[in-house]
């Protein structure tokens, strides 16, 4: 029974594993990757994702520094230090933590981030880049998807997946990363008509929804691989994914349990981006 439930830990040590002989190899060199994270307000569950990361970079032997600046900061404020670390030749990967407050664009700021060093691959151009199959630093939790796919060993060209949420950070990133794997890919969302239907359809699940425990056993084809990307806080102080886990594990194929696979695969991604900006930038 367990054993079609995803170990995180394993996967996850495997490639920080490999990361950190790559970042020993550069060492050498004499280059040592950065990550510069700047953290705006007093957001819990962002407070918590910035020690993680932060941690993971030691880990690897990443340099990392976070910036914690007041709610009030003004935009202004916040373009400048983007500004200054898109100079800085020691940061080769800038993260701005987001929600940011209201009063600042989020646009504005991924904007300015310097594309070669947008680890996030939230920046117009590298999403630009991706749609249309050049190049790019990938967005983390999708690019994290698409390795917790692969490594469970499930071919996905040629099958069908379906992603329930189209944000720009995660449902529809990782409906272009599916597509450019050759899956046949369809996004669902708040205004989806029988979508249980379409979902049961599904070879490959990917939930990003953030609703706790939304998709049971009627959503799923019996040996489905089903990703779970939600983060929800319960009222008890747990964690709870999009998939109402206990239900469908009896019914699916392999899964991955909240927490504990796709927020650290994410933040694994995040270490690779930022090796992959500081070979880039070197060259
Ligand atoms: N583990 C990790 O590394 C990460 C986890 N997360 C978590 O993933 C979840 C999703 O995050 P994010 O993409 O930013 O969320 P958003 O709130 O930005 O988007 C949610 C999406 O889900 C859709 N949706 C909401 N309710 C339903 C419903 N009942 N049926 C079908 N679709 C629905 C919305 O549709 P519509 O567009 O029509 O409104 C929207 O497209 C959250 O729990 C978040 O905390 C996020 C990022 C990383
Ligand atoms: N610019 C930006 N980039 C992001 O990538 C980004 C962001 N803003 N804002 C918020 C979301 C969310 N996100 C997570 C990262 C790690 C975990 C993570 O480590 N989760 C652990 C548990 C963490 C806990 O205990 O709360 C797990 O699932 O096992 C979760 C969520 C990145 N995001
Ligand atoms: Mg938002």
């Amino acid at each position: 029974m367990a054993d079609h439930i995803i170990n995180g830990k394993e996967l996850v040590s495997d490639v920080r594993g490999r990361l950190k002989e790559e970042v020993e190899r550069l060492a050498a060199e004499g280059l040592q990757p950065g990550l510069a994270v700047i953290l705006v307000g007093e957001d819990p569950a962002s407070a918590v994702y910035v020690r993680n990361k932060a941690k993971a970079c030691e880990q690897v032997g990443i340099y990392s520094e976070v910036h914690r600046l007041p709610a009030e900061t003004t935009q202004t404020e916040l373009l400048e230090l983007v500004h200054k670390l898109n100079a800085a030749a020691n940061i080769h990967g800038i993260l701005v933590q987001l929600p940011l407050p209201k009063h600042i664009s989020e646009d504005a700021v991924i904007d300015a981030i310097a594309v070669e060093k947008d680890v996030d691959g939230f920046h117009p151009i590298n999403v630009g880049n991706l749609s249309i199959g050049k190049p790019s630093l990938l967005p983390c939790t999708p690019a994290g998807i698409i390795e917790i796919i692969k490594r469970t060993g499930t071919s996905i060209s040629g099958k069908r997946a379906v992603v329930i949420g189209r944000s720009n950070i995660v449902g529809k990133p990782v409906a272009m990363l599916l597509l450019r794997e050759s899956a046949t890919v369809t996004i669902c969302h708040s205004r989806t008509e029988n979508m249980k239907e379409l979902c049961r359809e599904a070879d490959i699940l990917v939930v990003a929804i953030g609703k706790p425990k939304f998709v049971t056993k009627e959503f799923v084809k019996p040996g489905a691989i089903v990703i779970d990307v939600g983060i929800n806080r319960l009222e008890d102080g747990k964690l709870a994914g999009d998939v109402d886990f206990d239900d469908v594990v009896g019914i699916s194929g392999p899964i991955t349990p909240v927490p504990g696979v796709v927020g650290p695969m994410t933040i694994t991604m995040l270490l690779q981006n930022t090796v992959q900006a500081a070979k880039a930038l070197r060259s």
